[in-house]
């Protein structure tokens, strides 16, 4: 599996921990987000994660900001991007189950790093059940 990682200052703690944990597993990671704390604008840092999900480069992406909205907002420009901004494991579970969700938006200042990890698991490892699901997501996309 590979992921694509992205974050603004916001979200570098939380991307370090998360990243960790991901390598751990063995999955393979590509980190388009800050390093640093230093302030800068989330979605230089989101577009990459959204482009590579838009091209299949990658399996899925996590996005992460302080409110988790604005790099949502942003990866959802990109075409067959479904980004959600997720706050629970259970919020998390169902924007895979029934919206086959592409990117996983963690609000960094609004959940703790150890709910991020848990979200990030339950993201990783739920399958999209499809049938009448997949019936809502094809009229999703607007062309
Ligand atoms: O843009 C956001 C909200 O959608 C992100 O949460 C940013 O992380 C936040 O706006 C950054 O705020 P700051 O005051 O510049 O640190």
């Amino acid at each position: 599996m590979k992921i694509a990682i992205g974050n603004d200052h916001a979200g570098t703690f939380y991307k370090n921990t998360i990243v960790e944990y991901l390598k751990s597993e063995n999955i393979e990671v590509i980190n388009y987000g800050t390093n640093s704390e230093d302030s800068v604008d989330y979605p230089d840092f989101v577009h990459p994660v959204a482009a590579d999900v838009e091209s299949n480069s990658v399996n899925l992406g996590i996005i992460i900001c302080g409110s988790g909205n604005g790099a949502s907002m942003t990866a959802n420009k990109h075409q067959g991007v479904r980004s959600a901004l997720c706050w629970t494991k259970e919020i998390t579970k169902l924007a895979r189950e029934h919206n086959d969700a592409n990117i996983l938006s963690i609000p960094a200042r609004f959940t703790s790093v150890q709910q991020a990890l848990e979200m990030v698991k339950v993201f990783l490892n739920t399958e999209f059940e499809g049938g009448r699901h997949q019936t809502r997501v094809d009229k999703i996309a607007c062309s």
